[in-house]
C-alpha cells in the first residue's frame, strides 16, 4: 500500500525528514508519532502529493510519486482520502456540497452519491447541520465534515494528521471508532497524532516515532511507556509485523456504501 525508501526533505537548508524508510501492508493501522516539528506532517504531506519527492523513493497505493506530475496529483488524491490539519473545506459550501465534492468528481451517479453522503453524515453526528454553510461551525465541526470527506468514497488509504485534535474526548473516542470500523473492513490508516488517549484506541497499531526528521522506532504499542521521557514514548523493541488485513469488501456504513 505505501512503501518508503530513504525519504529526504529539506526546507531550504533545513532537513525536515532524514532517510525515512518504511512499508504499510494493505489494512494496516501505523500511527505517526513524535514531538512537534519532528516531521510528522511533511513526511504525510509527501505522501499525498502536497510536497514533491525529490530525495529517495516512495510509492503510495500503486503510484510511483518521484515520479508524479502535479496534474496527476488529483489522480492520487483519489485513492487516498486525507485529512489535513487545517481542514482545507470550502466556508461558503454547506457540509452535504463539501462532503459530496469528493464523489462528484468521480462522477457518481447523483441518487448512489445522496445516499452515501448521508450516510457518512449521520455517522458524524452532523445531520442536523447538512445543510449549513461551514463558515457557520464550530471548529470541531469543521474538523468532522474534513474526516466526513475523506472517507465518503471509501479510500484504500486514510491520511490523517492530527484528524481529533481540536474535539473532545467523547467526539474523540467517537470518531476513533469509525477510524476503526474502516480499518476493520480493509483501510489502511496512516494517523499522526500526539494523543495518548488516541493511541490507546487502537491497541494493536503499528507506531512510527520520529525525532528530528528520522525514525527512531518501528514497533507496536508494548513499547509504549506513558513513564517515559516527557510522557511520550520509550523505546523497547521493534516489530516489523504487517500484516494484518481483515478484508475489504463490505462497508462500515451498511445503506449506501457500495
Ligand atoms: N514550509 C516550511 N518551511 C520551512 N520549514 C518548515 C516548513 N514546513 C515544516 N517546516 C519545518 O520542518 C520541521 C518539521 O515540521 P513538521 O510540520 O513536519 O513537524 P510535525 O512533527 O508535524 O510537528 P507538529 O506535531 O507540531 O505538527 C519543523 O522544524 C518545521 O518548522
Amino acid at each position: 500500500m505505501v512503501q518508503v525508501e530513504r525519504l529526504s526533505h529539506n526546507f531550504g537548508s533545513y532537513w525536515a525528514l532524514k532517510d525515512v524508510s518504511f512499508s504499510l501492508a494493505k489494512g494496516e493501522f501505523l500511527f505517526l508519532t513524535g514531538h512537534s516539528g519532528a516531521g510528522k506532517t511533511t513526511l504525510l504531506r509527501l505522501l499525498y502529493g502536497a510536497l514533491p519527492v525529490t530525495r529517495g523513493r516512495a510509492v503510495v497505493s500503486g503510484m510511483e510519486l518521484n515520479r508524479l506530475k502535479r496534474r496527476q496529483v488529483p489522480l492520487l488524491r483519489r485513492k487516498v482520502g486525507v485529512v489535513f490539519q487545517d481542514f482545507k473545506i470550502l466556508p461558503k459550501r454547506t457540509v452535504f456540497d463539501n462532503v459530496a465534492m469528493a464523489l462528484e468528481v468521480r462522477g457518481m451517479p447523483r441518487t448512489h452519491l445522496e445516499r452515501r453522503v448521508r450516510a457518512i453524515i449521520r455517522a458524524m453526528g452532523l445531520e442536523a447541520k447538512s445543510y449549513s454553510l461551514c463558515e457557520r461551525l464550530s471548529g470541531g465541526e469543521q474538523q468532522r465534515v474534513a474526516i466526513a470527506r475523506s472517507m465518503v468514497a471509501n479510500p484504500e488509504l486514510i491520511l490523517a494528521d492530527e484528524p481529533t485534535g481540536n474535539l473532545d474526548f467523547d467526539l474523540t473516542m467517537h470518531l476513533m471508532e469509525i477510524f476503526k470500523q474502516f480499518h476493520t473492513y480493509g483501510t489502511s490508516v496512516i494517523m499522526a497524532t500526539h494523543s495518548r488517549e488516541v493511541l490507546e484506541c487502537v491497541p494493536d497499531a503499528r507506531i512510527l516515532h520520529l525525532e528530528g526528521g528520522r525514525v527512531v522506532m518501528d514497533g507496536d504499542s508494548s513499547w509504549y511507556d506513558p513513564e517515559g521521557p516527557g510522557g511520550t514514548l520509550g523505546v523497547a523493541g521493534v516489530d516489523d509485523d504487517e500484516d494484518e488485513d481483515s478484508g475489504e469488501d463490505d462497508n462500515p456504513f451498511g445503506e449506501g456504501w457500495s
